[in-house]
């Protein structure tokens, strides 16, 4: 039998993939199972309604929505469904995605939708990861090695620097 898909990620056309695509390897990584679908708030508004009102009911914990442009598919997935909306603004070809950042940041006060970076995919995966882990101890133990992890490639990161600049050997923390 398929996993219970825990996570959706939905975005307004597939040409979001690209981007969005970084959500669902964000997701691989912690083995968090997710289902994947193109909705759109402008061109299919009452499936996308419908997606939203069933969406918890269907046992996801949290969305996440990706678009570009005039991006309301975010906020107006959160209007219609109690669970946690991370919302991706997607760049497309003209204004270098800030139509879609300030599309989907400028919530009205009552209907939060979480906005990652433009392009922030991977961290909206990563949120999605951090959602769940808060109510499963194994989870959590899997963030803790991944931040483990990143702390230990910064730190090689200062090391490989010092040594290719000199001077200094350490500033006083990492090895
Ligand atoms: N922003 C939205 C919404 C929405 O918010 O409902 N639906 C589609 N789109 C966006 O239109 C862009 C161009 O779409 P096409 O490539 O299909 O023309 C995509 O970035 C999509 O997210």
């Amino acid at each position: 039998m398929p996993e219970q898909p825990l996570v959706g990620i939905v975005m307004g056309s597939d040409s979001d993939w690209p981007v969005m695509e970084a959500a669902a390897k964000a997701l691989d990584e912690f083995e968090v199972a997710y289902e994947v679908d193109v909705l759109s708030a402008h061109r299919m508004p009452r499936e996308m309604i419908t997606y939203g009102e069933e969406a918890a009911g269907r046992g996801l914990k949290s969305l996440i929505a990706g678009a570009g442009g005039a991006a309301h598919l975010p906020g107006m997935l959160a209007s219609v469904t109690t669970l946690p909306v991370i919302g991706v603004p997607v760049p497309l070809k003209y204004l270098d995605g800030m139509d879609s950042l300030m599309s989907i940041v400028q919530m009205p006060a009552g209907v939060p939708v979480a906005t990652v970076s433009i392009g922030g995919a991977r961290n909206a995966g990563l949120l999605a990861v951090r959602l769940l882990a808060a109510f499963d101890p194994e989870l959590a133990e899997k963030m803790r090695d991944f931040q483990l992890e990143l702390n230990n490639q910064a730190a090689d990161k200062g090391k490989k620097l010092r040594a290719k600049v000199g001077g200094a050997s350490s500033f006083g923390f990492g090895g």
